[in-house]
């Protein structure tokens, strides 16, 4: 099950929980209406006949999907992609992506500052805004398979804080503000 909490301020191992002393949490309503992320339970073990899977990827027209494995084995130039992943950035596009083996952490950032960090495990598909301020890291287990959804081509481009003057950015601050709102 998915967990999400607010984040201390210590700087040590970005692999470790972080979590506040005492721990807060929120739901996944509470996430949504603070940062507009939502999250799916997808059956990991047959996604292609997930009912969910197949409904959300015809509505919103997805039509790409591949395949990531983080690990030191698996991804090519691994240090410097876990380095880029846990650079605090935004993408013009949604981030989506299915856990589908492992675990790991995206952190999002609130319309207060505040980094809230999402632990997704086996099952756990998340919709990450296009115009956020993110950023992912691997759990001590070093280890997730994903699969990434995407509309059209795919656009990986990071682009690295401070990105306040982008069209996307903009954009997602006024649907913060309407949501929050609701
Ligand atoms: C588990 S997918 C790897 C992280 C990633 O693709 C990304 O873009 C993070 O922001
Ligand atoms: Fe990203």
């Amino acid at each position: 099950m998915v967990q999400v909490w607010f984040m201390d301020s210590d700087e040590s191992d970005q692999r470790l929980q972080h979590k506040r002393q005492p721990a807060e949490y929120l739901d996944m309503q509470a996430l949504y209406k603070r940062t507009g992320v939502e999250y799916f339970k997808i059956n990991a073990d047959d996604y292609v006949n997930d009912k969910q899977l197949i409904e959300l990827r015809s509505k919103r027209g997805y039509s790409y999907e591949d395949e990531i494995t983080c690990s030191e084995q698996c991804l090519p130039d691994y240090l410097n992609k876990l380095k880029s992943f846990y650079t605090e950035h935004l993408h013009t596009d949604e981030e989506i992506r299915l856990v589908l083996d492992g675990s790991g952490y995206f952190d999002v950032r609130d319309g207060e500052e505040n980094w809230l960090r999402i632990e997704v495990i086996k099952g756990d598909l998340i919709i990450i805004p296009a115009g956020i301020y993110h950023r992912f890291t691997l759990d001590s287990n070093n280890y997730i398979k994903a699969r990434r959804y995407f509309i059209g081509e795919p656009v990986w481009m990071p682009h690295n804080r401070p990105a306040d003057k982008m069209d996307c950015r903009k954009a997602y601050l006024q649907d913060l503000a309407q949501l929050s709102k609701a």
